[in-house]
């Protein structure tokens, strides 16, 4: 089982106007659909490095983590062989797409279901949308 992080990047911490989706430029299975920014944890790393340093790699950005966003079972499954930890973040700059994406959007509130979501991120969005 492989550990995934992702961040929901907002503009404000403690009264979210809108959210970040990004959307995936490979492999072939996955393109097309969005996500949180985020990626893997690397053995050595912690999970809050990790997420730190896939901002960095893909967005360019440097992040402040918010809460973490819980799953009742600790982990949100993404597939039989990944599971993922979210933080509310906010980041310094504007994202770009360096790496992994092709487009980046900030999703008003009330809006934030309106993208086509990676299957194992739709109950998470939905989670995010009621906080
Ligand atoms: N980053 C991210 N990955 C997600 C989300 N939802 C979801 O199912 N996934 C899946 C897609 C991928 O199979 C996996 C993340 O792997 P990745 O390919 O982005 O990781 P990585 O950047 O570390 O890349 P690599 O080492 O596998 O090359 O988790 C999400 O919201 N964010």
């Amino acid at each position: 089982m492989r550990l995934v992080v992702g961040a929901a990047i907002v503009d404000d911490l403690r009264a979210p106007t809108r959210l970040l989706a990004a959307r995936r430029s490979a492999p072939p299975a996955l393109a097309g659909r969005w996500e949180l920014p985020g990626g893997k944890v690397e053995p050595g790393e912690s999970p809050q490095e990790g997420l730190h340093r896939e901002l960095r790699e893909e967005l360019g950005v440097t992040a402040r983590l918010g809460a973490e966003v819980v799953h009742p079972d600790g982990a949100w499954p993404l597939t039989p062989q990944l599971r993922m930890r979210v933080w509310w973040a906010v980041v310094d700059g504007e994202p770009q797409p360096l790496e992994d994406h092709d487009e980046l959007r900030w999703l008003p509130r009330g809006q934030w279901s309106s993208v086509d979501w990676l299957p194992g991120d739709v109950a998470l969005i939905a989670q995010l949308e009621r906080s």
